[in-house]
């Protein structure tokens, strides 16, 4: 609880800025309308006594006998009515300022959610990429876009506690000015039922990350049939997968019914609690012959300050029922067992004209024991020339673009640019010099355009003329929409091929001093990859380009070519002197060591 109160305000700091007095204002707000219901409750006391005849205030003490003295000297009709105005002003008052505080903490409430979600988001996009290669997308799906909620809602109940705190105290306060033996029974039985409180508010923990975790489960669920709706039908899983979806939802279901179930069982429990504890009040006040005034001054402060713990004893167990969710904002949040991002801070002198792979070696983070990806890898990428990276499936190619592209950092050795290792270098100006096409890409849902564009400030003219080297602007034109048509989903309105030239567009309009394809074309017709292995001769002495492949043709312009073999570099070698070999051929030749 007291880690939740202290991460709480760390983030409401962070959401209101300068703003943060706002909850010294709630603070404020809640004791005053707190002071404003405990005046108007004990003007009560006169009132009575000119309804009941005891005008005397001899027989009372303290801050009763201050209340009894309230108009007197007035005649019993022009009193009744002067204290009976003053109750209702009091009371309208103490609205107004319920009132503004309710607004008050409905913005602060709208500002820690913001906060939430914007560092949420803030983290997905600052810690290392390796993070997602490790975690499942519907843990992560499910922090975003249920459990942060669940942490606004927990900092707008933090909030009201603080309101019904200070009713807590200024109440008590008054009951203590009318009597002290009295409040000090309140007291004790508070804290009893708070004990029986805490106790069962405990219990709520456990289920609380039962619900979590099946809704994280969930979100996955619902994140595969959104994305393999193509594989389902296919190979006519519906059934299954129907099956499947409704136990992880019924999972939901009951994990949400245990939680919901132990929780309803609060308010009824602690209502009785309380309302024993009003009646063994009232009783007692009576076998102690308190005065009549007093006895209905104190029971109505008492009535009203139930409510106010009542609300605090329920914020506790809502609390510890948003356990599990808080426990998943506040993982996610947590930088210290991420994955750090990529680090170096130093400038690059652009265009670097050699990028040595010195000894690298490299395995995928995880649990387990997993196997070395990259043993050893020596070879070098030179400006103004293109190398091809070759190896059968699985041989380590596309880790070669991760780690040039700094997704992920090598375990031992080093990635040179001339000379300088990769992580002295601001991954930012680095990641820069670099356009990757990747059949893994994804196309983003907007216009072509926008695809094209994507994170580079180029006009409609320069991405026509990428669309036109990536063989792309003739289907393009043909489009109703042209450059303004959606692309949908992942570019689900387009086929393979015409995803990939565009993707390959995105690649060409910065003109990049190192140009990665990644199977970028292996979805393209024979017809398309020759042209666009024109383009890409086009860039020879000026730039770098990479290409991996396993067709032939896609490779046939390269300069060099690396070839990789289970994670070992079999050889570096122009291409020249091996244009002759087939791919398999290629595969295993092993002439030459890097
Ligand atoms: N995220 C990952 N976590 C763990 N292992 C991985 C991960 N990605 C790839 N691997 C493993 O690393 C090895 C090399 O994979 P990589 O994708 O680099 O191969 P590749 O040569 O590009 O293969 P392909 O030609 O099939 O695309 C493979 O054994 C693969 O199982």
């Amino acid at each position: 609880m007291l880690e939740f109160i202290v991460s709480s305000f760390r983030l409401l700091r962070q959401a209101l800025g300068k703003k943060i007095g706002l909850i010294a204002v709630v603070v404020v707000l809640g004791l005053g309308s707190a002071v404003l219901e405990g005046t108007g409750i004990g003007l009560i006391i006169p009132m009575l006594g000119i309804i009941a005849g005891e005008k005397d205030p001899s027989g009372m003490a303290g801050f009763s006998a201050v209340f009894q003295q309230v108009g007197a000297g007035m005649d019993d009709r022009a009193r009744l009515i002067a204290i009976a105005a003053a109750i209702l002003a009091l009371i309208t008052l103490k609205n107004v300022l319920a009132f503004a505080n309710a607004v008050l903490a409905n913005f602060i409430y709208g500002k820690a959610g913001h906060a939430i979600r914007s560092s949420l988001a803030g983290q997905l996009l600052t810690i290392g990429y390796s993070f997602f290669l490790q975690q499942s997308p519907g843990r992560l799906l499910n922090i975003i876009s249920n459990e942060s909620w669940r942490a606004s809602d927990a900092i707008q109940t933090m909030l009201a506690s603080i309101v019904s705190a200070s009713a807590v105290v200024i109440l008590l306060a008054f009951l203590l000015l009318l009597s002290w033996q009295m409040t000090l029974c309140v007291a004790l039985g508070l804290v009893l039922i708070q004990a029986i409180h805490a106790i069962l508010s405990a219990s709520l923990k456990a289920p609380s990350r039962n619900v979590t975790s099946f809704n994280g489960e969930l979100a996955a669920r619902m994140l595969h049939l959104v994305h393999a709706g193509r594989l389902i039908r296919a190979f006519g899983q519906e059934q299954r997968e129907k099956a499947v979806f409704g136990f992880a939802s019924d999972a939901v279901r009951k994990a949400g019914f245990v939680l919901q179930s132990r929780q309803a069982a609060l308010p009824p429990l602690t209502e009785t609690l309380h309302s024993g504890l009003f009646l063994a009040v009232v009783v007692g006040a009576w076998l102690w012959g308190v005065s009549f005034p007093i006895i209905v001054a104190f029971v109505v402060l008492l009535y009203r300050l139930q409510p106010h713990v009542r609300s605090l004893q329920m914020a506790w167990s809502q609390v510890q029922s948003w356990s599990g969710s808080l426990e998943e904002v506040r993982w996610l949040l947590d930088s210290s067992d991420k994955p750090p991002p990529p680090a170096g801070a130093g400038q690059l002198h652009a265009p670097v004209q050699r990028i040595k792979f010195d000894r690298v070696t490299f395995k995928y983070p995880g649990s387990g024991s997993r196997p070395v990806v990259l043993r050893a890898a020596t070879f070098e990428i030179r400006q103004g020339r293109s190398t091809a990276i070759i190896g059968r499936s699985g041989a380590g190619k596309t880790t070669i673009v991760n780690l040039l592209c700094r997704f992920v950092e090598p375990d031992e050795g080093d990635i040179l640019a001339d000379g300088t290792p990769l992580n002295q270098i601001d991954p930012v100006l680095w990641r820069r010099q670099i356009a990757l096409a990747s059949q893994d890409l994804e196309l983003i849902d907007g216009t072509i355009l926008q695809n094209i564009t994507y994170g580079h400030n180029a006009s409609l003219a320069e991405a026509e003329s990428a669309a036109k080297l990536a063989e792309a602007h003739e289907f393009i034109e043909k489009l109703p929409d042209g450059y303004e048509t959606i692309v949908g989903y992942r570019g689900a309105s387009l086929s393979a091929g015409q995803r990939q030239r565009i993707a390959l567009a995105r690649a060409l309009v910065r003109d990049p001093e190192i140009l990665i394809l990644d199977e970028a074309t292996n979805a393209m017709d024979g017809l398309s990859e020759a042209a666009i292995v024109e383009t890409l001769k086009s860039r020879a002495g000026r730039r770098a380009t990479i290409v991996i492949s396993h067709h032939r043709s896609t490779i046939s312009f390269c300069d060099d070519v690396v070839i990789l073999d289970g994670g070992r570099v079999r050889n570096q070698t122009p291409f020249a002197e091996i244009a002759t070999l087939s791919m398999d051929q290629l595969y295993e030749h092993a002439t030459l060591s890097s």
